[in-house]
């Protein structure tokens, strides 16, 4: 292995209540709101086919036009505790905040910045209503914080010479004041999601990016932060140069799944998931495949089934509320929560070989194992294949708790034959196993 002064300090997974609660969450919601959802992705009567919140970056959009629009963000429709309700009766049970994005506007009054909610016809910070309003509603709250930011002067996205270094210098201390501001403010959050840390100028000093982190959770004992933010000294981003994930869980499944638990080598991870194929703050015209509550079911199940959690985004509009796909896929994911929500909270990898019906889900240390059906094959027959030594000694629907009696089909093989119904959601069927030595008689034949 490579010596390294800044790379992982730590092997394995966070074993801390803090991590664990992280962990046993699952479901979150990403809010994606700033100055970006006033021209939703459209400027002078011309679309923006790229992500609405990177609309600055347009060359059709004059810088100077962009960093006028705080003038007019004033949302008079934003109520914290409706959002709250929403995510509440959608089952998440954390909230992603962009407290600033690329471009540098800033959701609090910043003592740091003039570039913030003070300034504009609003006036009020947005972040403390938000963050109390969803920790009433029992949600955690994690802060979005992008490290590049095209508003500030000093920012660089690369160093080039003594006067980039000094600029870099200052723009280091800005970003350690404005991260340690927002902790003294809000003091109930329980972690960063930070983003934009590609560019050199952060990738280049991996020492800077380390003692953020320590830092920061010397401020705030029990801080989650995923792997964007650091670099390892030689310019390694998320796992250092050995190959070993920094931060706490991975944090590169930027609208991507892993495939297998192979994929996941082990890791806490979390998977960030747009609703149209690539927009996360207002688009006023979604194009593209906008996808649909079963498939965003599947993909929380697929993510919790690998030891993962899954982070569904939201871009509400400048005036504070929600489009109305955003409503329906919320109140979709909701009702079938539930019903289902117990398969997903503290649900871990099963360790059971993967079929094609769908997915295993074992409730964190426990013999109890859901099986999430996606697919239900013309039999009617879900075949359920144990490891070894394992025995089904039950199985019950949760929707109308119906009693499922396992046929027996040689060695560790059984099937469950659903009743007639067809359903259009995902079925979760509960699984009662024995395993090797505490085995006791089952009401039908024994292995062999
Ligand atoms: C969570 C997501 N990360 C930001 C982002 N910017 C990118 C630039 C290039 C490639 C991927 C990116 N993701 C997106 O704007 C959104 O905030």
């Amino acid at each position: 292995t490579i010596a390294l002064q800044h790379g992982a300090h730590r092997t394995g997974n966070r074993t801390d209540a803090d991590m664990a609660r992280w962990r046993s969450l699952r479901f979150g919601q990403f809010i994606h709101w700033g100055l970006y959802a006033i021209p939703g992705g459209e400027w002078n009567g011309k679309t923006y086919n790229g992500a609405a919140e990177w609309i600055r970056s347009w060359k059709e959009m004059p810088h100077e036009e962009y960093d006028k629009l705080y003038r007019q963000f004033n949302p008079v429709n934003f109520n914290p505790q409706q959002w709250a309700a929403q995510a509440k009766s959608m089952g998440a049970k954390y909230m992603i905040i962009t407290t600033k994005h690329h471009d540098g506007f800033c959701l609090w009054p910043s003592k740091y910045s003039k570039y913030t909610i003070a300034a504009t016809p609003w006036k009020k910070d947005l972040l403390g209503p938000m963050i109390d309003a969803y920790n009433k509603a029992g949600i955690d709250v994690h802060l979005y914080f992008s490290i590049i930011d095209w508003n500030h002067p000093d920012y660089r996205a690369s160093l080039k010479n003594a006067a980039d270094s000094a600029a870099g210098k200052r723009f280091q201390l800005f970003v350690k004041n404005q991260l340690a501001e927002l902790l003294q403010r809000y003091p109930t959050i329980k972690g960063f999601w930070f983003d934009g840390t590609w560019d050199d100028s952060w990738k280049n000093d991996g020492a800077f990016s380390d003692e953020l982190e320590q830092y920061l959770q010397s401020l705030h004992p029990g801080l989650v932060m995923g792997s964007r933010l650091r670099a390892d000294e030689k310019g390694a981003r998320h796992f250092d140069s050995n190959g070993r994930l920094m931060g706490d869980y991975e944090q590169g499944w930027e609208r991507k799944l892993p495939a297998t638990i192979e994929d996941v080598h082990g890791n806490d991870w979390e998977a960030v998931m747009t609703v149209p194929e690539n927009q996360w703050g207002y688009h006023a015209k979604w194009t593209g495949h906008v996808k649909t509550v079963n498939e965003i079911l599947e993909m929380l199940v697929k993510s919790v089934s690998l030891n993962g959690n899954f982070v569904l985004n939201f871009g509400p509009k400048a005036d504070g509320t929600f489009r109305t796909e955003e409503q329906q896929l919320a109140a979709g994911i909701g009702q079938w929560m539930k019903v289902n929500g117990e398969a997903v909270y503290n649900g871990t990898y099963a360790g059971f070989e993967k079929q094609d019906w769908g997915y295993y889900i074992r409730k964190a240390g426990t013999d109890s194992v859901y099986m999430v059906v996606f697919n239900i094959p013309v039999s009617g027959s879900l075949r359920v294949k144990l490891p070894a030594r394992t025995e089904l000694t039950g199985a019950s629907m949760l929707l109308g708790n119906t009693t499922l009696t396992p046929e027996w089909i040689g060695r560790n093989e059984y099937f469950l034959h659903l009743p007639g119904k067809t359903t259009d959601s995902p079925v979760v069927i509960l699984l009662k196993t024995v395993t090797g030595e505490n085995k006791d008689k089952g009401n039908f034949e024994k292995a062999k």
